[in-house]
Parts: structure tokens; C-alpha cells; sequence
């Protein structure tokens, strides 16, 4: 069998079994399906919220991009229920009257998964421990000060302040020391075509994506999908989502199916897009820490400055399209995302979509942890997140430099060719078209194509392609 990459796999639907040799998949509206009691052995479906031949199309494709059997996958209903069933189903019945459900969480997690957690907290007495998970010995000290850990949840690089966590090192560690302990990774940021926690040697037990962000790529359905590395947890899994009846519409199936074709074009034009707009606000508009202002700071993994670069890149095929920049001034970042010269970043939560999206978390997507929370973990009120698209480059730039203007933070100094960033007093040329070279080199070396192709190889073995 030919090796496939991961960016072939997603565009094969296998479509060519069809019945009328449809060259994409139907979409299975129908809620019911006739049972012959004849032949139940060969019935695969009898009602939608037990299963769906949509739905399957689309388990099966992100069986094939995770390299697991479709069995171990289950879409659902958006990224949070993804969550929710994963917990309910490994975690929340594991308590008993000498020991209460724990679990061990990162500090800087996205704020909807903070809020569900604090919901089992109150709902469930199910606990979550907090923890800089980017600090092993952190992380390590917390694990071994506990009497048992249920679950470890881990997130790389966080939202939104884009840290590192070694995952591989956790999972040595954990696995290690308490084998029983579940280790689920929020794989969101990365897609499973960056990352594959399943594959690291030992690998978590699950991965989860809200797939309504790089999967679909299109803003246009809410979904979650559920990869779990063996058979035997992803039939507790499935047993919670039949018994809620929290799997994925067939329309919505459809569309993620569709969606998925593309991902590794956007991807890729994404994550290229990122590299460069992380380099020219560092080295152009000044977002990094100076002498005399220490506040401001571009945050991406992609950037060679992140002390992380190495470790990221050791676990990733690629830096994703997410990053964030701290102005040092609360009311200036509020100024930028306000500015009326914004027409291509759309001020608006989520990541992942074909367009550019600008964002102030403190206000939006990470607004529903509480400001003390907030400030007890450093979470810079300042900080503006940036999810690049898929336009033109130099667009994007000249879009953001026109609401930077606007907001006060840069002034545009003989005609273009210096920036002058007036919150940290720094002055640096302008990078323009003609010499993006630099970070696209890092970015094609960072981009590794031959670890696609290994892993494929590894993997094709065991997988139903
Ligand atoms: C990292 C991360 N995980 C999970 C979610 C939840 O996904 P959804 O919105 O599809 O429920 C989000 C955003 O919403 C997120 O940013
Ligand atoms: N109002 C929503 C906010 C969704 S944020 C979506 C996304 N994860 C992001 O990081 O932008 C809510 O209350 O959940």
C-alpha cells in the first residue's frame, strides 16, 4: 500500500463504496433506520443518537488522522461536551467515601473548560488542582503531594498564553508512577495534524479537539471529537454519549467531513501567516521586553526567542496559528480591538477559521474565570490574542497597523520604513514584503514534512486505510 500523509488521509472519504459511485458522502438526515430482527448481527444502525452513517464517515476520518481504528472515535455535540463525557465517563464515578474524584489541571486553560470544571467541583465534589503544567517539577511536587490522581488534563501550548507543556515528560512521569491515573490532552490548539498524544511513547489514554476550530476551519458548526487509544475506554465514552444523546447532527457530521478535506492547505497557509505576523510585531512593532518596559512581550511557539522553541518543536509538526502580544496598557489593547480600521481581523472569540480573528481574552473568551482568578494566576488584563487565517499576509499586517495607529500604541516614521512603539519607546524597521524570507525559512525548517511521513509509515500498519 502507497504511504499517505496525514494532509492525503483527510481527503479520502472513501466515497468510492458508494452505492451510485457519489463522488462525497451522503447525508444521513434519517433518525430512524428498519431493524430486521432476522439479521440483527449485520444491523449497524437503528436510531441517530445511537449512531449515524454521517457520523461514521466522519469517525472514520479522524480515525485515520489520529491512526486509530474509527471505533475508538466519537464526535459529539462542540468541544466542551466532548469534555463533559469525558469526565462523566473515567473520572466523576471513580469516587468513593475515602477518596474524592481528583483531578490535576493546568493554570492558564481555556475558560470554558475552568468553568466546567468548577461546575463538577460544586455539582460532583469531583476536585481540580490547579498547576503550572509547564513546570515539571511543579507539576511533579503537586502529583506525588496528592494520595491518588484520577485524571491528569493536560493543554499545548495553552490558551491563550501560549506555554509549552512538556507532554511527553508528563506522561514518562505519570505513567511511571501511577499507570491507573488518565491522561487526556485538549489537543485543540494543535490538531490532530501537528500533534498526536496518542502516538508518544507511552501516549495519554485521550485526546479531545473542539472541532468546531482547525477541523472545520469554516466557523460555520459547533463540534467535538473524542479520540480514545483503546477500545475498552471508548466504549465507556460511547455508552455516556448514546445514553445523553450527545453525539454529533448528521448535518454537522457532513460538514466536518467536509471541512477536514482542507486542513492541511489552511494549516499550513495559517501557521505561515503566524510565523511572519509573530516576527514583525517582536522585531518591527516592538512587542518584546526593553530595558526600561519590561510589559511588553510577544507570545507565539513559533518565534526562536520563546525559550520553548525546541521543546514544542520536538512534539509538533507545526506552531499552530494562535498568538498573543502584551501592549503593557489595558486601555490601549482595548482601543486596538475596538478600532473602527479593523476590516480584515474580525474582533470575535474561537481559532481555527479561514479568517483572521483579533481578541481581548480578559474580556471575551477567558471572561467567565474570575478577574481575582485572573490576577492570581498573571493573566495580563493587556493581553490581545491573534488567530491568524488564511489571507494575504500583507494585508493582515497593513490592517493591524492602521488600528495600532488608531489605538496610540505605533507611529508610522518616514513613510513606512521605521515603527515606533510609544508605550515601550521602541524604534526598528519596518519589515515589508521583500524580506519576509527569515521567518519563512524557520518556518519551512519548523514545518518537517519527513515527521508526517514517519509517522504515516509507522502507523499504517495498524490502521484501516
Ligand atoms: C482549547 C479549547 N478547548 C476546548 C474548547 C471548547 O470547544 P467548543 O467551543 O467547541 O465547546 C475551546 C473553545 O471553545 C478551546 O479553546
Ligand atoms: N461566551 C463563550 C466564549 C467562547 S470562547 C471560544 C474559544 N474557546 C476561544 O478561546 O476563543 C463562553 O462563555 O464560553
Amino acid at each position: 500500500m502507497p504511504i499517505k500523509t496525514l494532509d492525503t488521509v483527510v481527503v479520502n472519504t472513501g466515497s468510492q463504496n458508494d452505492q451510485h459511485s457519489a463522488s462525497v458522502p451522503p447525508v444521513y438526515l434519517s433518525t430512524t433506520f428498519k431493524v430486521d430482527l432476522n439479521n440483527e448481527a449485520a444491523q449497524n444502525y437503528d436510531y441517530s443518537r445511537s449512531g449515524n452513517p454521517t457520523r461514521s464517515v466522519l469517525q472514520n476520518q479522524i480515525g485515520k488522522l489520529y491512526r486509530v481504528p474509527q471505533e475508538n472515535v466519537l464526535a459529539v455535540s462542540s468541544g466542551m461536551t466532548a469534555l463533559d463525557i469525558i469526565l462523566r465517563g473515567l473520572v466523576l464515578l471513580n469516587g468513593t467515601e475515602d477518596h474524592t474524584p481528583t483531578i490535576i489541571a493546568g493554570d492558564d486553560l481555556y475558560g470554558g473548560t475552568q468553568r466546567l470544571l468548577n461546575f463538577f467541583k460544586h455539582q460532583t465534589h469531583a476536585v481540580t488542582v490547579h498547576v503550572d503544567t509547564s513546570n515539571f517539577e511543579r507539576f511533579k511536587t503537586v502529583f506525588q503531594s496528592l494520595d491518588k490522581v484520577d485524571c491528569v488534563l493536560l493543554e499545548s501550548p495553552t490558551n491563550p498564553l501560549c506555554k509549552v507543556v512538556d507532554i511527553p515528560k508528563i506522561l514518562r512521569f505519570v505513567k511511571c508512577v501511577s499507570p491507573d491515573t488518565k491522561v487526556i490532552v485538549d489537543n485543540t490548539m494543535m490538531s490532530g495534524l501537528n500533534c498526536n498524544p496518542l502516538q508518544l511513547n507511552p501516549s495519554c489514554d485521550v485526546v479531545y479537539e473542539s472541532a468546531t476550530k482547525y477541523l472545520n476551519g469554516h466557523h460555520d458548526l459547533m463540534g467535538g471529537v473524542i479520540i480514545s487509544k483503546t477500545a475498552e475506554i471508548a466504549s465507556k465514552l460511547y455508552f455516556v454519549v448514546n445514553s445523553t444523546g450527545a453525539g454529533l447532527s448528521p448535518m454537522d457530521s457532513w460538514l466536518l467531513v467536509r471541512g477536514l478535506k482542507t486542513l492541511g492547505v489552511r494549516l499550513h497557509q495559517q501557521q505561515r501567516n503566524a510565523m511572519i505576523l509573530a516576527h514583525w510585531l517582536e522585531d518591527s512593532c516592538g512587542f518584546k521586553p526593553t530595558s526600561t518596559n519590561k510589559a511588553t512581550k510577544t507570545r507565539f511557539v513559533g518565534l526562536r526567542s520563546n525559550p520553548d522553541f525546541k521543546l514544542h518543536q520536538s512534539f509538533n509538526n507545526g506552531p499552530g496559528a494562535v498568538l498573543s502580544f502584551d501592549t503593557g496598557s489595558f486601555e490601549h489593547s482595548k482601543r486596538l480591538v475596538s478600532s473602527k480600521k479593523l476590516n480584515i481581523w474580525a474582533v470575535t472569540v474561537s481559532f481555527g477559521c479561514v479568517n483572521s480573528l483579533l481578541s481581548m481574552p480578559c474580556k471575551m473568551s477567558h471572561a467567565s474565570i474570575d478577574p481575582e482568578l485572573r490576577k492570581e494566576r498573571d493573566f495580563p488584563e493587556d493581553l490581545v490574542r491573534l488567530c491568524c487565517g488564511i489571507e494575504n499576509i500583507v494585508d493582515l499586517k497593513k490592517d493591524l497597523l492602521a488600528a495600532m495607529v488608531d489605538a496610540d500604541i505605533i507611529e508610522i516614521r518616514d513613510n513606512g520604513k521605521y515603527l515606533y512603539n510609544k508605550l515601550n519607546k521602541h524604534l526598528a524597521v519596518n519589515t515589508t514584503v521583500d524580506n519576509l524570507h527569515k521567518p519563512l525559512s524557520i518556518y519551512e525548517e519548523f514545518y518537517n514534512e519527513d515527521f508526517i511521513r514517519k509517522d504515516s509509515e509507522l502507523n499504517i500498519k495498524g490502521s484501516k486505510l
